[in-house]
């Protein structure tokens, strides 16, 4: 039994990573070492230490397994330079001010995307100072960010691509309108070099077990807690300018398009609009992973709804068919243990983008948009039933099952709580 050592120098760092989670190592790490470049990656965790210190005790690297229909293989993926406690703040603004990174990539939830009245504050006494160092620094990754834009402005380390890599719609323009909120008059000329860069990022990645990691040593001999288990898909569809260069993603897969919208809207209502619905009703129905959903016809029914219904709002040249067949075949990959409760996590936020504007679309064609209505009465069951995963938006009511349903739907979006007769359906549904 061995562990995971480098034999060679690890690649100079270009690429800050924010949310050093399992999806990053899956995707954009997998994606950066199979450029073969030479870009190395810093990454952060958010609170917690335990990523940085697993990895950073293996000098960054990682098994990834890749768990095919019909076996599993093992690779190392040696592209994360450095694994750091993302509570290192003063680590983050040094790193981001070297000319040599070019690239910010970020995974840090949807839930990461909101705003906290307490960091504004924190940011606003920092970005008076000279010195940022000086007052407590911001909990918030983007209040972080916002920091060290401005101790790399401040150092004229030159441009840079923001890239966002969580599953929300135009997360590019969104991430520039929070970055500019957060800054306000406080840090003028934040992102005068600062590109922003929206995508839509897909690789199936559940969490770890400790089964995963008994699978690494039996498959490769080497005992590895790092391991990162995936599906063999991989997309990634990226829109905007690389004002300091990137690696050559295109050798995994990527493609820069002009417009990543008709990408983005077919992932996020068709595949996470449906995982959304699996994770609610599946459990109710006995299930625990999306595998063992999939296979049960009431559930397979209402996700081949679901999908009609967001079809008729997707643009032609989508290959909806290919797409919808593909899904199918890796939802049913039973080598993927995806915990139908990992994916309910954080699901008024999750409904919000996936499955509201389908419901909306199909109530505005003149239609009750019944498949999507499915998807929110299964998360209002669950909420009734105190069943449902943690959220992180879920405050100001502590209990959720006595709720009124006008006002769980708020929760999940105030239009929703004001149509009379979507009520009446979800009641009924
Ligand atoms: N896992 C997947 O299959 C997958 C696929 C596509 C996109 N994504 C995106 O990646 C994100 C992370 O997924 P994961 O599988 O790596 O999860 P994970 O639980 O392994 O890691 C989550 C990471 O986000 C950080 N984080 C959590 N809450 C945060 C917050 N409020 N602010 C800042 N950082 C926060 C955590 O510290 C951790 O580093 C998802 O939420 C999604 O947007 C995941
Ligand atoms: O990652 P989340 O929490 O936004 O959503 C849960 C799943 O739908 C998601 O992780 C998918 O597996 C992923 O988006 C596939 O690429």
């Amino acid at each position: 039994m061995s562990r995971l050592t480098r034999s060679a120098p690890a690649d100079p760092v270009r690429i800050v990573h924010l949310g050093l989670g399992a999806f990053h190592r899956a995707h954009q790490a997998w994606a950066t070492m199979q450029a073969g470049d030479g870009w190395g990656i810093a990454a952060y965790t958010w609170r917690r230490p335990d990523a940085a210190q697993l990895l950073s005790a293996q000098d960054g690297l990682f098994t990834l397994l890749e768990r095919q229909p019909d076996g599993d293989v093992t690779s190392t993926v040696t592209s994360v330079s450095r694994a750091v406690d993302g509570s290192d703040v003063a680590d983050l603004l040094a790193t981001l001010s070297r000319s040599e990174v070019g690239v910010v990539t970020l995974t840090i939830t949807e839930a990461g995307y909101q705003s906290d009245a307490t960091d504004v504050l924190r940011l606003k006494a920092l970005l008076g100072q000279t010195n940022a160092a000086g007052g407590e620094a911001p909990v918030t990754a983007l209040g972080r960010l916002v920091l060290a834009l401005e101790a790399r402005r401040r150092a004229g380390a030159g441009p840079l691509a923001l890239v966002p890599c969580d599953n929300l719609p135009g997360n590019g323009d969104l991430l520039r309108r929070i970055l500019t909120e957060l800054a306000g008059e406080h840090a003028p000329g934040l992102l005068e070099q600062v590109s922003f860069v929206s995508t839509t990022v897909d690789r199936i990645t559940p969490a770890t077990t400790p089964e995963d990691v008994a699978r690494t040593l039996a498959l490769s001999g080497i005992k590895d807690p790092a391991t990162v288990v995936t599906e063999p898909f991989f997309d990634w569809v990226l829109q905007g300018e690389f004002p300091g260069g990137r690696p050559a993603w295109e050798k995994a897969g990527a493609r820069v398009v002009g417009d990543v919208e008709p990408f983005e809207r077919r992932k996020l209502w068709l595949l996470n609009g449906s995982h959304s619905y699996l994770a609610y009703a599946g459990p109710a129905r006995g299930h625990r992973t999306v595998a063992e959903a999939i296979a049960d016809p009431v559930l397979l029914a209402g996700v081949e709804a679901l999908w009609d219904e967001a079809a008729r709002h997707l643009p032609d040249g989508l290959d909806l068919t290919a797409y919808r067949q593909a899904l199918l075949g890796r939802f049913r990959n039973a080598r993927i243990q995806h915990q139908l409760n990992q994916i309910g996590r954080d699901g008024t936020q999750k409904l919000r983008l996936r499955t509201v504007p389908v419901l909306l679309a199909e109530r505005a064609a003149g239609r009750d948009g019944h498949a999507a209505a499915a998807v929110v009465a299964a998360w209002v069951a669950a909420a009734r039933a105190g069943t449902l995963p943690p959220d992180a938006l879920q405050t100001g009511l502590a209990d959720l099952t006595n709720a009124e349903l006008p006002v769980l739907l708020g929760l999940i979006d105030e239009r929703l709580a004001d149509e009379n007769d979507l009520t009446t359906l979800i009641k009924n549904l």
